[in-house]
């Protein structure tokens, strides 16, 4: 079959994207019928920008085709994958000299071609290359600036900030290697002390200042939510703070609200164009960015274009979460294997000297780090968690999970009670094995855990309709569906009708509006100012009052929207795992399919269980599904490090 032909047979059976096939179709009527090959690639070269990946993986496509491309997608129908080539019965039906077409094409890298093909291996869309490249030259740059510090003197200001101790503290560590360079990665799982330490990060730079004037500090986040979360965050964490540091930051840093980097960066409608930008920088000698995971390739290129040469940049996240849903997982490469440390020996000194010990352990030095890990060297992971027991609960569910470690994973999951029963400190984390999503055990664990939220909804507001809208937005982060996938009966469409009919009966439809339908921003809406993935509820605060949406702003505040005003939204009593991310709720209950599909990963999984402060339950069919997405990882396509 011609390629463009296999191309179409996907397009039409949902396999593809329409985009992607208009690019084929674009370079063949530019081309001519003699670039086959270079169109059906490039078309896969925007189908994997879909799934999150900046360039298509030339080696890993040869080898692996199926997995590299998702193809049979998860929603594939029976008749489809009756119809359609697999990938790599469709690769096959290329010339041998494919490579060689790609290379010698008029399309790839000529100047302005629509492709670049990096390194004979990675094939790119141009746009998506140069982001690559700027961030990588933006981030060599900023690497290169390190400051001349006084070490005795950084050490007495960590000592006041973190106490003298003999034992390695990574949070003190994380301070001074962002004190002494232009650029900082702060890695770790959720309860690390991330917010911890960065609060004791800018009392330090405040501290170390050079000039007298206090230095500009920008705090930002990729949504609303996490940046009301790192304002909050912050504020409570400045409490703890020893008091002439506390005096000292809160005096000279006037505006210590997180904005979204939308907002950050100056979004200008129907424009891809930030305000800021190289030729209008952003004034700051400090930006710090939380959530930094979900940052995709596209935004992280705007920011650090947007940064002057001096201002410092510091990125705060979980290497090992799921990255954005738009392409390029930035934080995760960059700071791949941050476990490991391989901090160049020169470096590992100047730490352990910072911190008054005699030296770092040896399994973090690497001689060739620097030239092997040149992000590594600017980079801190936070290994323990404050919030939870690596060996108990929560902790050691994610743990196990992040780690890949299926022998403890295959026991709980067999019989989670009997090891509660043994140790209550497993009591915080639950199986639910059901055959079908109608289960009546599911359908009891919704209703309890939904209860509270429908009594409130019920009883109304007294006199105080604003105390009622903040007990309703905080009694909606206390239980959350997450699932897996979208479609099918274990799909996060299904469990929203089903949910509904539980909750509210026959007569209520998912995509109506009714009193009680939790709802989620699918795209960024900058005329009511709400983002992707922003959460809001349907209330009624009268009853001869209209329904409104009640959601959190950036600020903080509370804002009630009529339903007209909103665009883009879906019921949310069920939310993908991927949509879940940034947010964290009290008892967190993650679904997984009845089926085994290549986007089922320990990252995925990690995400999901890790969402959950009080209470996880995992909810699956079959339990040898949980272990085989616990072995897959996600391979990161892109040419970062
Ligand atoms: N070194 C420390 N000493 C005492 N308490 C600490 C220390 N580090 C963190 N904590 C406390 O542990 C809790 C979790 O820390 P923090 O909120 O900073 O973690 P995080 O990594 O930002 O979490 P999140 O997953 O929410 O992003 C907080 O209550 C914090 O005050």
């Amino acid at each position: 079959m011609k390629p463009v032909n296999i191309l179409r047979t996907w397009y039409e059976h949902g396999w593809l994207r329409a985009v992607d096939l208009s690019l084929a179709d674009y370079l063949l009527d530019k081309l001519g019928d003699d670039a086959e090959s270079v169109a059906f690639l490039a078309a896969l070269t925007s189908h994997q920008l879909g799934h999150g990946h900046p360039c298509l993986d030339l080696k890993r496509l040869s080898e692996e085709a199926d997995t590299v491309l998702q193809l049979p997608p998860e929603h594939a129908s029976f008749e489809s994958k009756h119809a359609c080539l697999t990938a790599a019965q469709a690769l096959a039906q290329l010339p041998n000299d494919w490579l060689t077409q790609l290379q010698d094409s008029l399309a790839v890298n000529q100047a302005n071609s629509p492709l670049v093909l990096a390194n004979k291996q990675r094939l790119y869309l141009r746009r998506y290359y140069n982001y690559e490249q700027a961030i990588k030259s933006d981030l060599a740059q900023r690497c290169e600036q390190q400051d001349e510090i006084d070490v005795s003197q950084l050490r007495e200001t960590l000592n006041a900030l973190f106490g003298v101790s003999e034992q390695l503290s990574w949070q003190r560590l994380a301070c001074a290697m962002a004190v002494r360079s232009g650029f900082t990665i702060i890695t770790g799982g959720p309860g690390t002390g991330k917010t911890y330490t960065v609060v004791r990060l800018l009392a330090t730079l405040q501290q170390h200042r050079t000039g007298s004037t206090p230095l500009r500090i920008r705090l930002a986040a990729p949504t609303g939510k996490a940046a009301a979360r790192m304002t909050s965050s912050i504020e409570g964490e400045l409490g703890n703070l020893p008091e002439q540091f506390r005096a000292t930051l809160e005096s000279t840093m006037a505006n210590r609200q997180a904005v979204t980097l939308h907002r950050l960066l100056g979004s200008q409608n129907h424009s891809r164009e930030f305000k800021h930008n190289r030729r209008n920088p952003l004034l700051a000698d400090v930006v710090i960015v939380d959530e930094a995971s979900m940052v995709d390739i596209e935004m992280m290129a705007a920011l650090t274009s947007a940064l002057a040469p001096g201002t410092r940049l510091i990125l705060l996240g979980d290497k090992d979460q799921l990255a954005s849903v738009e392409a390029g997982a930035v934080l995760g490469q960059l700071c791949e294997h941050a476990e490991h440390g391989h901090y160049a020996p020169e470096l590992a000194e100047w730490l352990a000297d910072s911190h008054g010990l005699a030296e770092l352990p040896q399994s973090y030095a690497d001689k060739q780090g620097a030239s092997t890990w040149p992000y590594l060297q600017h980079t801190v992971m936070l290994h323990e968690s404050r919030r939870f027991n690596a060996e108990q609960g929560i902790g050691k569910l994610a743990h196990e999970v992040n780690t890949r470690q299926t022998q403890w994973l295959a026991r709980w999951l067999q019989d989670a009670q009997s090891i509660a029963a043994e140790n209550p400190a497993f009591n915080n984390i639950h199986t639910l094995e059901i055959s079908g999503v109608g289960h009546k055990a599911l359908r009891q664990l919704v209703q309890e855990g939904y209860q509270p939220l429908l009594d409130l909804l019920q009883q109304g507001p007294d006199a105080d309709v604003e105390q009622w809208g903040e007990q309703l937005l905080a009694q909606l982060e206390q239980f959350q569906l997450l699932a897996a996938v979208r479609s099918g009966d274990w799909g996060v469409e299904n469990l929203n009708k089903v949910i509904t009919q539980w909750l509210f009966g026959e007569q209520v439809s998912t995509d109506k509006w009714f009193v009680g339908r939790p709802v989620m921003i699918t795209q960024n809406d900058y005329s009511v100012d709400l983002r992707n993935g922003d959460i809001g509820l349907a209330v009624r605060t009268a009853a001869d009052e209209p329904i409104r949406v009640l959601f959190r702003g950036t600020s903080g505040e509370l804002r009630w929207l009529l339903p007209s005003r909103l665009a883009h939204v879906e019921t949310a009593f069920a939310m993908t795992i991927h949509k879940s991310q940034g947010s964290e709720f009290n008892h967190t209950v993650v679904v997984m399919p009845d089926h085994d599909s290549p986007i089922l990963t320990k990252e995925l999984l990690y995400t999901g269980i890790t969402r959950a402060s009080e209470h996880c339950t995992l909810v699956f069919k079959h339990d040898e599904l949980v272990l085989r997405a616990t072995e897959r990882r996600i391979q990161r396509s892109g040419g970062l490090t």
